[in-house]
This record gives structure tokens, sequence and C-alpha cells, in this order.
């Protein structure tokens, strides 16, 4: 069990590099066993969920090297199609496998429900009957999910939903499809894009990647050359840097950034009172006074503001001026930091979706436990300006997506001691 002793409060000054994206670079390393030669993808973070889902690589027989963020693999000599319980429970994005082993082997069994942080139920039903329109056999027994099929078919999938999850996994089965597939209210975050350029850098034709209609013409088999990708900037690390900033004050410039990325948020804290600049790849953001509370802000998917930066703004708007109403609407159990944060003094209130926070002046350090990966950032950010120490117990959800979170704030003048115990 991991640690972090946070010695508050912070004034964040300085030059940071943004890690590439989680979200990124784990399809790009699951779709790396579609390639018939070695693959090399740089600007890897070096994370948990990194970490295994090159162990899972490894189990399906690939020889994989990871060193200075640079994954390295070779998938010529893999062999197993399915992902045992153990490794699914691991994470959310263990089902991309499936996708992928079906383009592979035209077999895959996923051996439990996928893990990942218990945000919500996270059902993967829009992924099976997307499956089941390909003309993929699905069975479900258990928590067990067994695939198969001849070919894959063509034809139109609409989503209901723009499932980021699914919007993946149909690309990755659709690779070598009969005809073509089309996909309706496909998810437009930017990995997927990046997914896609890395796919069509394999040999696979894939268009309207980042829009909401996105084309999958089979391909009879992918090119046989070396191809190298580098992981898009990480907009959440990015974003978390801006809300620490926000909330502790001071001056930081983001390097290694696309601030088109970060548009929802850059709005927000640029009305609340930070002076922002942008310039192609970087990000310089100041916070010299109390920022305006009042805003209602409201999670959507992309471009919209992400689930996945409304913890850390809570922890924002948790010091601000005046009363701001977050609302949650893609996950259903996504306030799991409200009531640490309240433990260090912050007024919060939930009613089902609805986070209502009164900006205090200031946060107190105390003992809180992170419970999920963006609300454990939430209160890492909430520790680094409030009064004394804050200890985040569990802080091993952060490391899933955070790479050595405590060593690259150390660099913008935190104070911040990581214990591990058993
Ligand atoms: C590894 C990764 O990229 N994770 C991201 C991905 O998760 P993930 O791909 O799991 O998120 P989805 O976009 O699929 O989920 C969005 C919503 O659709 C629902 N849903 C999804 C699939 C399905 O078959 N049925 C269904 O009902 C989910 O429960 C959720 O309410 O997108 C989320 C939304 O931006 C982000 O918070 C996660 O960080
Ligand atoms: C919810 C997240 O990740 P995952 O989908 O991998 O659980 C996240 O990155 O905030």
């Amino acid at each position: 069990m991991q640690k972090l002793i946070i010695y508050g409060p912070t004034r964040l000054m300085g030059e940071i590099e943004v890690e590439g994206a989680k979200n990124a670079a784990l399809p790009i390393l699951t779709a790396s066993i579609l390639s018939n030669n070695r693959v090399i993808i740089t600007n890897v973070p070096d994370i948990v969920d990194v970490r295994h889902t090159i162990e899972i690589l490894k189990y399906l027989g690939c020889i994989v090297s990871f060193e200075n963020n640079t994954v390295v693999i070779d998938s010529s000599s893999i062999k197993r199609f399915t992902i045992p319980s153990e490794y699914a429970k691991l994470m959310r994005s263990s089902v991309l496998f499936m996708g992928a082993l079906l383009s592979k082997f035209k077999r895959a069994e996923l051996s439990n429900h996928p893990g990942g942080c218990e945000i919500g139920q996270r059902p993967i039903d829009l992924h099976i009957l997307a499956f089941r329109q390909l003309g993929i056999e699905v069975f479900e027994h258990d928590n067990r999910i067994i695939c198969r099929c001849d070919k894959i078919k063509g034809g139109e999938i609409f989503l209901p939903i723009p499932s980021v999850g699914a919007t993946e996994n149909i690309i990755l089965a659709s690779i070598f499809c009969d005809e073509e597939v089309v996909i309706k209210n496909a998810a437009k975050e930017p990995e997927i894009a990046d997914l896609c350029h890395f796919l069509n850098k394999l040999g696979a034709k894939i268009k309207g990647a980042g829009t909401h209609i996105i084309k999958i013409e089979g391909v009879k088999r992918l090119k046989s050359e070396e191809v190298a990708h580098n992981v898009i900037p990480d907009r959440i690390v990015a974003g978390t840097y801006l809300c620490a900033v926000a909330t502790c004050g001071e001056e930081v410039v983001l390097k290694s950034v696309f601030p088109r990325h970060l548009d929802s948020i850059l709005y927000i804290l640029k009305n609340a009172g930070c002076v922002i600049k942008e310039s192609k790849n970087e990000i310089w953001i100041k916070k010299e006074r109390r920022l305006k509370g009042g805003w209602r802000i409201t999670t959507h998917y992309y471009p919209g503001f992400p689930t996945d930066l409304q913890a850390p703004i809570c922890s924002v708007f948790a010091v601000a001026n005046g009363v701001t109403i977050i609302k949650e609407t893609i996950f259903e159990n996504r306030f799991k930091h409200i009531s640490e944060l309240v433990k260090m003094g912050a007024d919060i209130h939930v009613e089902k979706d609805i986070a209502v926070i009164n900006g205090v002046e200031k946060l107190k350090g105390c003992k809180v436990f992170a419970r999920d990966l963006r609300g454990g950032a939430a209160l890492f950010v909430a520790g680094l300006s409030a009064q004394g120490v804050t200890e985040v117990v569990d802080a091993d959800y952060i490391d899933r997506g955070y790479e050595k979170i405590e060593e690259k704030y150390s660099l913008l003048g935190a104070k911040i001691l990581r214990i591990k115990s058993e």
C-alpha cells in the first residue's frame, strides 16, 4: 500500500513536461499485437496500468521491453487468445484485448468482467452488441466472455452512447472486415484519434477518427515494416497540473501539451481568474488571487468537460469564492472524493449526480483515503494547498494514471513523502 504525505500549503513554481496519455498508450499497446513486425512506442507513461498491459502482452507471448518511456513489442510469437481473470480484473482497458485478439485470431476470451476503478456500473453491453453486429458469436457465462467468428462482417453500427471503449473495441475488431464498418455516434476523444493514427501507420484504413462517424475499410493484411509511434500528451495529467496551480497559486509552464485538448478546462479557469497563455505545445498559468466560484460545470463527452477532471476541479472550487455546482453525467459513482474533501474542511453537499460546493478560505491537512484514480488526484491537489500535513492513503490508485507524481510536483516546489507499507 502506498501513502503520500503532503506538507502544505504549497505554491507551485516552474516548468514541467507533461507525460504521454494513459488512455492513448493503453489501446495503442493493445493494438500492437496486430503488427507483423516490431513496434516502437515512445512517450509511454511509466504508470501501473501500462505495467499491467505489458504483463498481459507478455502472457500472450509477446516479447516486450520498457525503458525510458519507450516500449518495444515483438508479437511474432504470440500464441494465446485468452485474458485470464487475474489480468482482466486489473483495469478497464483489458476489455480492448477482445477487439485486438478477434482481429488477430478470430477468437478471444476475457475470463472476467474488466476491472479498474469503481466509478459506476461500467457495463460492456455496447461492446458485445457491436461485436454481434459484426458477425461475432459472443457467449457470456458467469463473468466470462467468449467470442469467435469466421470473418468480420461490415455494416453500420450506431452507438446509443459515444462510449470510448466500445468505439475502440469496434475499430480494433474491424481492421480486417469484409466490407466497410461505419461507426455512427462514435466517441471523439483525442486518444481514439491517436489509436487510429497508430493503426493507420500499421496499414489499417480508418477515416473520420476524432469525429462522430468513423469508417473502417477492411484490409487483407497489415504492412510488414517496423512502425514507431509517439503517444499524445496526457490531457488529464495536464488538466490536473492546471487544477493544482488554480488551487495552490503561483506560476507554472506546462510543456509538451496540446492546449486544444484542454479547451473546456482552460475556459473555466480563465474566467474564474487564472491568467493563462497558450502556444502550440505549451500552457503558461498564473494564479495570484482567490478564484471566483459561481460556475455550473457539467461533465460531458469530448470536447465537453471531461469526467476524468471532475474530481480535480472540485478541489479548485472548494477554496474559491462562491458557490459552484458540478454535475457528473457520465458515471454514477464518481463523487467518492467529496467526503474526504469535507474532512479537510470543504463545504460540499452531494445530491445524486450534483455536488454543490460552497468555497471556503482554506482547507486543512488530515488523513484522507483515495477511492479511485482521479478522486485520489483531487485529494493530492487539495493536500498541496491545505494548511498542515495531508496523508493520502491508498495512493496506489493515483499510481494507475500519474507517473511518479510526488517527484513531478516536487520539481514545482511541493514537499511530498512517499511511504510504502504492506
Ligand atoms: C481507459 C480509458 O480510456 N478510460 C476512459 C474511458 O473509459 P470507458 O471506455 O470505460 O468509458 P465509456 O466512454 O465506455 O463510458 C461512458 C459511459 O457509457 C457507459 N457504457 C459504456 C460501455 C458500455 O458497453 N455500456 C455502457 O453503458 C458507461 O457505464 C459510462 O456511463 O472513457 C471514460 C469517459 O470519458 C473515461 O472516464 C475513462 O478514463
Ligand atoms: C476512469 C479512468 O480510467 P479507467 O477507465 O482505466 O478506469 C480514468 O483514467 O480516470
